[in-house]
C-alpha cells in the first residue's frame, strides 16, 4: 500500500509517537510525506520516506496529486485545528481531493490508530480493486 503522512507542527510530537508504536504496521509499505513531516518518520522509523516539498512549500499539493491520479491508498494527516496555517486552501484541497477518490484519511490520532489497525488486519485490500481505477468506486454491493 501506498501511505502519506503529514502532520501540522504542532502535532509533529504526536506523529513521532504514533509511527515509532507502528513502525511495525508501515514496514513493507510505500511512504510519502511532506517535507519536515518526512524526515522525522525516516528517523523515527528507519524506513524509507519519499519526501515532498514541506506542506507551505506546496508538499499538501504534490500528495494531492499522486492522491488525483489514485496512487495513494491511505493518508494520515494529523492536523492542527487551533492554528491558522498560512496554505489553509493546500490543506482543504488535500482533504478534498481525498473524498473525492475515496482514499481513507484520518485527520486525527484516533482515526490514525484505527486505520493503521484496519492496514495490518487487511481492511484495506479493497484499495487493489480500485487503484488506478476511479470507475470502479462502486464496485461494491455488499462489504
Ligand atoms: O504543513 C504541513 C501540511 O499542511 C506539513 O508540512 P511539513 O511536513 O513540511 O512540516
Amino acid at each position: 500500500m501506498k501511505i502519506a503522512l503529514i502532520a501540522h507542527d504542532e502535532k509533529k510530537p504526536m506523529m513521532r509517537q504514533l509511527v515509532r508504536a507502528y513502525q511495525p504496521f508501515l514496514q513493507g509499505h510505500e511512504l510519502f510525506a511532506t517535507g519536515h513531516t518526512g524526515q522525522l518518520v525516516a528517523e523515527e522509523t528507519g524506513l524509507p520516506v519519499h519526501a515532498f516539498n514541506s506542506g507551505p512549500l506546496g508538499g499538501d499539493q504534490e500528495i494531492g496529486a499522486l492522491i488525483a491520479q489514485n496512487q495513494l491508498d491511505l493518508v494520515i494527516f494529523l492536523r492542527d485545528p487551533l492554528t491558522a496555517q498560512p496554505h489553509e486552501p493546500d490543506v482543504n484541497a488535500l482533504i478534498r481531493l481525498a473524498d473525492v477518490y475515496n482514499v481513507p484519511l484520518a485527520t486525527n490520532l484516533g482515526s490514525a490508530e484505527v486505520l493503521l489497525r484496519g492496514l495490518n488486519a487487511g481492511f484495506l485490500n479493497f484499495r487493489s480493486l480500485v487503484a488506478g481505477d476511479e470507475s470502479q468506486h462502486d464496485h461494491y454491493t455488499e462489504p
